[in-house]
Formats: structure tokens, C-alpha cells, sequence
């Protein structure tokens, strides 16, 4: 029936303020309220309809992809949105576009790495969207290893020029996205050659296209790399393939805040850092640590609800059958997704703060905690993402087969979530940059120089070796000091027997890539302590609203105590906690979830999903969910006609065949 809320009977049952905690977790009161009417905007405006996205061949589905992106734009324009509110509509309108690159990384690199001149000259026209950029960083032979790049920049000092070329196959540009049919321009990563002399990899603005009818400039072969996994998902990118013979670019079209090339030829290097030319991938994965809890709340919100509304065996006498949420497997795989989503949301506002800090400390000329910001947004870009992606799956299993649908929105948020655990670095070659910064620590420990940021607890080396847990009831792991004590001496004891264990190589390099498995966990385990601890202070501030604290302080031992449960033979082998503090920890996590249980949809309402984002029959905010099912498959083009296209070519002969070879 349409207007009841099937649902109602557990929102009653909240035992906290759901719009307070809307408020925590959209950041803010400003924030919610920004966030609440960009949502509205476009659920209401039928031009961002995208229910029928993924029937749409490749072709209709980029087409509809450029038409909402001009839209888009237009709207920006019209309302006059300010950035964060264009962020909103971009994040809301739920479709990957060329704009993204435009904005988030074109952009952000001349910023990073353009001189105040360049900065003059180019951002005007991208702001207004005269030009629309790329970030060409990425070739076929090379991703991880930039510093394997192969394209060439060469200056040419009789015509103040670079050169730019590509001289091997391996060398094309391949996945910049934006690339292959839209861009006019493109922030190109080359090595830089002067007077024969290789400086290593380099950004430089290249025009690609012509801004009057398209085409790609001379000396530029450009396109398409193909369909990617999913059918409608990420397909709506035109990710590129980038080819150049010999294409020239005046000299000052080379970003130069880092290093310079004069007009002689000469290369100068800047009083700063060359890992700075790495800043656009910095400030990228930070952003994605934030996107990772919206899209892993999205997918625990559609499969928190269709649990409360699914209902399998146990009818006695003829009463309802049981919710699938009430089954402890249902809740152990489902509600520590839920912590976590509101884990990843809380470290990301702190990684959004660390970000900005260090932005500051660079412009004063500050460069000491560039190192912390690498590891941090490396690490938490790589625990966070695939934590989510994983997380995403387990949503859809967690639907059984209406999971499967695309109706039910999982598949394609899946397909168009799990390279995040590729691009902006390999999640698997971000952690060993992370190992690789502990390594350094704990090798500097005995020197005197006290470890900072997140990495101070090392600072604690004698009593983290050394601690034991004091837990002899399931109770005492809701003590946020036990956790964290915890969770510390685990990460600083694995990070410890990986330095103690390198020193047994006759070099580093060769004992870092034998070790390589046990720097990943050692990684791993820092980048889990991050989240918890960040969880934990995100407590001690002043929280208002009925009960929503105390909601948080169940969801932070949840998180907790679940990575304490799947971890626990590091903490056994670590001597960290004994086999019966892992029964309690265990213990204490099935008391949580019974807690968890009654707010569960409340918890997922707050997250402030309009059903048109969800885009889920499963998770519709009023569980109204099997009539609407119904409707949806006859939607289907498959059932457009009630005889399917192909019947008479392919199946009637068939049968025809087989009935007259049954009378014979
Ligand atoms: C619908 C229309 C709407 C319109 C609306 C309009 C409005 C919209 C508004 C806004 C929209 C915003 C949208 C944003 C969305 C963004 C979407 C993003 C999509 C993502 C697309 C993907 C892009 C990419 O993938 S780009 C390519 C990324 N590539 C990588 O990440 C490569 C990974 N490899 C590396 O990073 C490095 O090579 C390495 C780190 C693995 C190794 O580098 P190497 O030089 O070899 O270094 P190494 O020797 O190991 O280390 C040397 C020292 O340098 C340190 N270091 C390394 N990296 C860094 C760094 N980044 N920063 C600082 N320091 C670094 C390293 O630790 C070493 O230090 P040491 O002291 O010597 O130990
Ligand atoms: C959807 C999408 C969008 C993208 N958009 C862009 C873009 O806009 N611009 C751009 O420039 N690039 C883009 N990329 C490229 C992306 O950044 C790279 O694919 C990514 O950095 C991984 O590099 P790779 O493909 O070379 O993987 P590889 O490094 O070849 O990885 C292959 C395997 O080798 C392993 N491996 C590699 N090195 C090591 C090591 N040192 N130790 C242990 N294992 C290792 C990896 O873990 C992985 O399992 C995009 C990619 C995708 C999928």
C-alpha cells in the first residue's frame, strides 16, 4: 500500500534522537542542512532520473552522462551553488563524469603544483569550465611506478619548447579518466630531459583537443580504452588512451612550483620536497577515505532495512515468520559493517583536518609532516576502500537473491566502487609505502628523535612490548583504554618483529621484499589502530542529543571489538591478549549486537538517504518492498513485448523441429 511505512515499528523502538545524529554524521548543523536540500534538489528534478541507467547500451548511457553533466552545470550556475554545494549536487547526482577529473584533479594539480603566474593563467579558465582537463599520469606499461613513466618531455632550447613524446607502446597514456573523449587539456606526467640529462617525472599542460571543432591536435592520437567491468557503473568515464609524436608545448606550460627550467636550458630545483609533485594523489586519497563511508553506509542502508523486512522461518501457530535481521549471523555480518561506516566517516573528517594542516605547513614552507600525511592517506585510502568494497559485497549476499538484481542497486554500486581499491595507488602498494614509514620509525626509535602524529604510541616502546591486558571480564572491553592499549602494543609488537626480522637480509631491499606479506599486516594494523583511536577521541567531544553518544560509544566497540575478533591471532601471537580475553572480547561483541539491533534502522535513517540516491527497491525508506519488486521487473525492455524479439528467428524452428521429429 503506498504512504505506509512498513518500517515504523522499528523507528519506534530508537532509542536515540535520529536527527541529532543526522547531524553528527553529516558533520555539522550547516553541513546537514547543505547536504539535505542538495539532496531534495535532485530527487525532485526528473533530468537526473536514474533508474533506467543500466539498461542503457554504452553509447546512450555516455550520451545521458554528458547531457546531466551540462545540466549540472547549468543548475550550478542558475542557484549560484558555492563549492561545497556543487560537491553536494556532484555526489547526489551519483554518476562518474568527466568533471570529476576536471575538478578533482586537473584542478587540484595546477593549484599544488602550478607557480602563482600559471596559477593566474590557467585556473580562470578551468573554473569557468572554457577548458576541461585530465590528469594523465598512468600508462600502459607503468601505474605503481611512477618513476617508471616513459613518456619524455625534452627541452628544445632553439624554440623554448618541450617536446613531448611517447616512444614506445608502453608509454601511452591509459586510464585517464576524462581522457578518451572529453578533455581539451590535460595535466601530463613526463620525464623531463634537458640537455640530455633524465630529471625524473614531471607535470606538464598540454592541449590535446581543438577548442573550436574537437579534434585532437596535431601529433596527438587519442580515444576510448573500452568497456570496463559492469554495465552501467563506471562506463558513464570515457577512461583514455593517449599517444603523442613529437607534440611541442611552450616552456612555461610545465608546472613549475616545484622545480623550474629556465630559458637556458638550466633545471633548477625548488627549496622544496620533489615528492610534491605527488601532492594532487594526496589530496585525492584523502577524499576517497570520506566517499569510502558513503558508499559502505549506502550499502549497509539497504541491506539494514531489507533485513527488517525479509522475514524467513519460524512461524508458530501461524505468526510471522522471523525477521532475518533477528539472526545473530545476519547482525555478527551486518552491524559491524554498520560501525564501520561510521568509523570511516569519523577518520575521514580528521584525515579532511590533517589534510588542510599540512596544506598549511607547506605554504609556510613547513615540510615535517609531509611523511605522516603520505602514510595517513595512503593507509586509510587502502584500509577504508577495501574494507567498503568488501563491505559492499557482503550487502549484496546479505539481501540473498534479490541482492543480485540490479533493482536492488547493490551490483552496480559494487561495480562502480571496487576500483577505488586500485586507482590513486594499488591498495596493496599503498601499504607497503605505510610499512615503509614505520620501518623508519621504529629504526629511529633508540636515536632520541620522539616518533609524532600517528605514530607517537612508538614513543611508548618499552611499555608496549611489555604491557598485557588487564580484561578478566567481557565487560572491561568497553573500556576505551583497554582497546586502544590493545590495539597499540599489537600494531607496535608486529611493526617491531618486521624491523627485528629485516635485519636478518643482507639488505634492506632484499629483506623488505621477502617480507613484504608481514609489512602489509604490520600496515594493516597501524591503519586499524588509526581509525579506532580517532573513533575513541571523536567520543570525548561534547556529543548533544537523547541518547546519540551512548549510540557512538556501542558502534566504537563494535568496530573495536569485531577487528579485535578477526585479528585475533595477532593479538594472540603478539602475547597482547590471552585466549580467554579473546573468548570475552567475543563475549562482549554478541551483548553489542543485541544493543545494536533495536536502533538498527534508526542508525541507517540517519545517514539521510533520499530513496532516489539509495536507487533501491530493497532499501526504500518504507520497506514497501515486494510490490515494488513486481513493478520493476515488468519494466524490463526484455518485457516490452510479450513474444521477445528472436522467438520466431531462433526458438519457434526449434520446437518445430522437435515436434516433427517426435511424429516421425
Ligand atoms: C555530473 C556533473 C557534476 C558537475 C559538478 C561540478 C562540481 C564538482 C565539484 C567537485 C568534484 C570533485 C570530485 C572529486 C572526485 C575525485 C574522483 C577521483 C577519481 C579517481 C580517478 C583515478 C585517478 C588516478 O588513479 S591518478 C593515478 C594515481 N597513481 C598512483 O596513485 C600511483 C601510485 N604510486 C605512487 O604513488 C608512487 O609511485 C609510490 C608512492 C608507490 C612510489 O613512488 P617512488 O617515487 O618510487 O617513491 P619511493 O622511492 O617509494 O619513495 C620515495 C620517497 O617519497 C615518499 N613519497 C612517495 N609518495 C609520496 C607522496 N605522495 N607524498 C609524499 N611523499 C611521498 C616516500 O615515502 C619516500 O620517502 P622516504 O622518506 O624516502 O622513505
Ligand atoms: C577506474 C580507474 C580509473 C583510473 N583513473 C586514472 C586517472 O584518471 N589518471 C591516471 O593517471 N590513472 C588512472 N588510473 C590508473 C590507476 O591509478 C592505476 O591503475 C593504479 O595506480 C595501479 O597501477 P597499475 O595499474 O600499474 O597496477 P600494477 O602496479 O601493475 O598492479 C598489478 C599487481 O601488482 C602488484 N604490485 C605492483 N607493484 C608492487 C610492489 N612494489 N610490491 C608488491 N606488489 C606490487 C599490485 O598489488 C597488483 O596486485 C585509473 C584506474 C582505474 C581502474
Amino acid at each position: 500500500m503506498e504512504g505506509v511505512d512498513y518500517l515504523a515499528p522499528e523507528r519506534n523502538n530508537a532509542q536515540f534522537d535520529v536527527d541529532e545524529m543526522k547531524i553528527v554524521w553529516a558533520g555539522s548543523r550547516e553541513a546537514f542542512e547543505v547536504s539535505d536540500r542538495i539532496a531534495r534538489l535532485v530527487a525532485s528534478d526528473p533530468n537526473f532520473r536514474k533508474d533506467d541507467r543500466t539498461t542503457l547500451g554504452r553509447k546512450e548511457l555516455f550520451k545521458n552522462t554528458l547531457r546531466k553533466a551540462a545540466y549540472a552545470w547549468k543548475r550550478i550556475i542558475e542557484l549560484r551553488l558555492n563549492e561545497e554545494e556543487a560537491k553536494r549536487l556532484r555526489s547526489f547526482i551519483d554518476q562518474p563524469a568527466f568533471t570529476d577529473l576536471h575538478w578533482g584533479m586537473f584542478v587540484p594539480a595546477i593549484k599544488g603544483q602550478g607557480t602563482d603566474e600559471q596559477q593566474e593563467k590557467w585556473l580562470p579558465l578551468a573554473y569557468k569550465m572554457q577548458i576541461i582537463g585530465c590528469y594523465a599520469q598512468t600508462e600502459l606499461g607503468h601505474g605503481s611506478n611512477v618513476q617508471g613513466l616513459e613518456t619524455t618531455a625534452t627541452f628544445d632550447p632553439q624554440t623554448d619548447e618541450f617536446v613531448i613524446h611517447s616512444p614506445t607502446l608502453t608509454s601511452c597514456k591509459w586510464w585517464p579518466g576524462g581522457l578518451g573523449k572529453i578533455s581539451t587539456h590535460g595535466v601530463i606526467y613526463a620525464r623531463l630531459i634537458t640537455d640530455g640529462k633524465d630529471h625524473g617525472v614531471h607535470g606538464f599542460i598540454v592541449q590535446l583537443r581543438s577548442l573550436d571543432d574537437h579534434l585532437p591536435l596535431p601529433g596527438i592520437t587519442v580515444g576510448d580504452i573500452g568497456m570496463k567491468f559492469g554495465n552501467a557503473a563506471y562506463n558513464t568515464m570515457d577512461n583514455g588512451v593517449l599517444r603523442f609524436d613529437h607534440v611541442r608545448i611552450p616552456r612555461n606550460q610545465m608546472l613549475m612550483r616545484v622545480s623550474q627550467v629556465t630559458r637556458e636550458g638550466k633545471y633548477v630545483q625548488s627549496n622544496v620536497p620533489r615528492q610534491l609533485v605527488y601532492g594532487t594523489m594526496v589530496f585525492v586519497r584523502q577524499t576517497i577515505v570520506s566517499d569510502a563511508s558513503t558508499a559502505l553506509s549506502r550499502a549497509v542502508c539497504i541491506a539494514t532495512r531489507y533485513s527488517a523486512v525479509r522475514r524467513q522461518f519460524g512461524s508458530h501457530n501461524g505468526s510471522p515468520e522471523t525477521q532475518v535481521i533477528n539472526y545473530k549471523t545476519q547482525q555478527a555480518r551486518l552491524f559491524p559493517l554498520l560501525a564501520s561506516a561510521y568509523a570511516f566517516r569519523f577518520v575521514g573528517e580528521w584525515l579532511k583536518w590533517l589534510y588542510m594542516d599540512v596544506t598549511k605547513r607547506l605554504e609556510a614552507k613547513d615540510f615535517s609532516t609531509l611523511p605522516e600525511a603520505h602514510a595517513c592517506t595512503a593507509g586509510l585510502k587502502s584500509l577504508t576502500t577495501s574494507a567498503t568494497a568488501d563491505g559492499i559485497e557482503e550487502c549484496r549476499k546479505l539481501c540473498g537473491g534479490h541482492g543480485y538484481l540490479c533493482s536492488s542497486g547493490l551490483p552496480e554500486l559494487f561495480a562502480v566502487y571496487v576500483p577505488a581499491c586500485t586507482y590513486e595507488g594499488d591498495n596493496i602498494v599503498l601499504l607497503l609505502q605505510v610499512a615503509r614509514h614505520l620501518m623508519k620509525t621504529v629504526s629511529q626509535l633508540g636515536s632520541g628523535k620522539m616518533p609524532v602524529g600517528t605514530t607517537a604510541y612508538m614513543g611508548r616502546a618499552e611499555h608496549l612490548m611489555q604491557c598485557r591486558s588487564d580484561v578478566k571480564q567481557a565487560k572491561d572491553w568497553l573500556r576505551p583504554n583497554v582497546v586502544l592499549e590493545a590495539f597499540e602494543a599489537r600494531a607496535f609488537r608486529m611493526s617491531v618483529a618486521c624491523a627485528k626480522n629485516l635485519t636478518k637480509f643482507s639488505s634492506p631491499e632484499e629483506g623488505f621484499q621477502e617480507l613484504s606479506a608481514d609489512l602489509v599486516e604490520a600496515a594493516v594494523a597501524h591503519c586499524q589502530l588509526i581509525v579506532v583511536s580517532k573513533f575513541i577521541e571523536k567520543l570525548q567531544q561534547d556529543i548533544p542529543g537523547k541518547g546519540v553518544k551512548q549510540q557512538l560509544e556501542i558502534l566504537c566497540s563494535v568496530y573495536a571489538l569485531f577487528l579485535l575478533h578477526k585479528h585475533h591471532g595477532d593479538f594472540l601471537s603478539t602475547g597482547c591478549i590471552t585466549p580467554t580475553q579473546a573468548s570475552l572480547a567475543n563475549e562482549q561483541l554478541r551483548s553489542l549486537y543485541s544493543q545494536v539491533r533495536p536502533n538498527a534502522i534508526a542508525l541507517v535513517d540517519a545517514f539521510n538517504y533520499t530513496d532516489h540516491y539509495l536507487g533501491s527497491v530493497l532499501g526504500r525508506y518504507d520497506g514497501n518492498v515486494y510490490p515494488k519488486l513486481y513493478e520493476e521487473a515488468w519494466k524490463d525492455p526484455l518485457n516490452d513485448s510479450v513474444v521477445p524479439d528472436g522467438y520466431h528467428e531462433y526458438v519457434r524452428p526449434m520446437l518445430k523441429q522437435q515436434l516433427r521429429n517426435a511424429r516421425l
